[in-house]
């Protein structure tokens, strides 16, 4: 009885979506996530938290029409491709008062590598006794570039090189540290090149969710030293360091420094991220920052991600069910300052973004049906 009389309110007032839902139906967070994501995200402990707070966090198919399944209150995801953006366009038209993490127009900066660190040296942000950039690189779009020494002389060795795209593959994963310029022939573009930077074998990675900001640390490349620099030859490659697990004696005894690292002050990294997070429009990202041995207080961005391994950072599941609760409860399209930012004669589409910094998109003509 109850559920049948429920469902009818509940039908009624999402034809409605501006309008407060039922104040008894559970609020309903979609996830698509893919299936690794999903298993490493969706903790039984993240479910149960959300669970008591009221949110139920459910599957989204992404092979069926978003229109068919919840109705969400909220929409969380990490896939790629064109069908899945489509998806989520008409989700946003149909119900834009429903929060979507993130906008995927937004999520695409990072999957470029030049794109993703061009948006940090643009920050403006005060430096004082802690100061911050990127490293020197290059991009290379053709083999023959390698040999331009017009292009590549601009750098030291050793350098790195990174594939251009970060779209999650185990591909974009692959780098190389590269010691002498002969073997640069060898690389397959398009990839940037960039300085390596002596950091002391530790990296920090900085997690945002939403307004929330916490920074761990993590091994990484050791230094590489003038003698070790002329002594190595050609190049070494190299995947996702900082998840790798160490058997070899040498490198157990230099990582036994990681605890005593001295962290970055977290006033610090956190005015980076609130800089960041406004001028990508994310909520869900993590950053890698590493510190310049040579000068000591000066840090290094060299990679943002989106919707990173949360389940890795101490008291995931709060934090990111505060969040959703935040979204779904404090972010209603009505408060938002709108901006226009394209239109045609059918629908002028408009990215709001809303007083915690999620975004909304909504649809002038559907507002104006209702
Ligand atoms: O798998 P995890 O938990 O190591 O998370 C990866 C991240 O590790 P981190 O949290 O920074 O230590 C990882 O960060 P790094 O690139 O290793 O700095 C990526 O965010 C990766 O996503 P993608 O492959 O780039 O789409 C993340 O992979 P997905 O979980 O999104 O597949
Ligand atoms: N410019 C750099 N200087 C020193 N070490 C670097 C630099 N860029 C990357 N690294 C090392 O390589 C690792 C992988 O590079 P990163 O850009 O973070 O790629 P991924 O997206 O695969 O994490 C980093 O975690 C760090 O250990
Ligand atoms: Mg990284
Ligand atoms: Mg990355």
């Amino acid at each position: 009885m109850f559920c049948s009389w429920q469902s009818e309110i509940d039908e009624e007032l999402d034809e409605f979506a501006e309008i407060p839902r039922s104040p008894w139906r559970k609020t309903l967070g979609g996830y698509a996530l893919a299936p690794k994501k999903q298993q490493s995200f969706i903790q039984p402990s993240l479910v149960e938290l959300a669970r008591q707070r009221g949110i139920d966090l459910v599957p989204i198919d992404a092979t069926r029409p978003l229109s068919e399944q919840g109705p969400f209150d909220c929409v969380l995801h990490k896939l790629y491709g064109e069908d899945w953006k489509a998806q989520l366009d008409d989700f946003a038209t149909r119900n834009p008062g429903v929060p979507i993490v993130d906008p995927p127009v937004a999520i695409e900066r990072l999957h470029s590598r030049i794109s993703m660190l061009q948006v940090v040296s643009e920050l403006e942000i005060p430096q004082n006794r802690e100061t911050f950039g990127i490293p020197s690189q290059v991009v290379i779009y053709d083999s023959g570039t390698l040999s331009n020494s017009g292009v590549v002389g601009a750098l030291r060795f050793p350098i790195i090189a990174k594939p251009l795209v970060a779209d999650g593959s185990a591909k974009s994963h692959k780098m190389s540290l590269v010691f002498h310029r002969d073997a640069l022939l060898k690389l397959k573009p398009p990839l940037v090149l960039q300085e390596f930077v002596n950091h002391g074998g530790v990296i920090f990675k900085v997690y945002v969710v939403g307004d929330y900001v916490q920074c761990v640390k993590r091994k990484s490349l050791p230094d590489v030293s003038e003698e070790k620099l002329e002594c190595s030859e050609g190049s070494v490659t190299f995947s996702q360091v900082s998840n790798m697990t160490t058997q070899d004696p040498t490198e157990v005894e230099y990582y036994m420094h990681l605890e005593e690292a001295e962290m970055p002050p977290l006033s610090f990294v956190t005015e980076i991220a609130k800089g960041l997070r406004q001028a990508m429009g994310l909520c869900l990202f993590n950053f890698d920052v590493i510190r310049d041995v040579k000068v000591g207080n000066h840090y290094v961005v060299i990679d943002i991600n989106y919707f990173p391994g949360y389940a890795k950072m101490p008291c995931y599941e709060n934090v990111l069910t505060d969040f959703f609760w935040n979204i779904v409860h404090e972010n209603k399209v009505q408060d938002a300052e709108v901006s226009a930012i394209g239109s045609n004669d059918k629908e002028i589409v408009i990215w709001t973004v809303g007083s915690h910094d999620v975004w909304l998109r909504s649809s002038l003509t559907s507002r104006a049906h209702h």
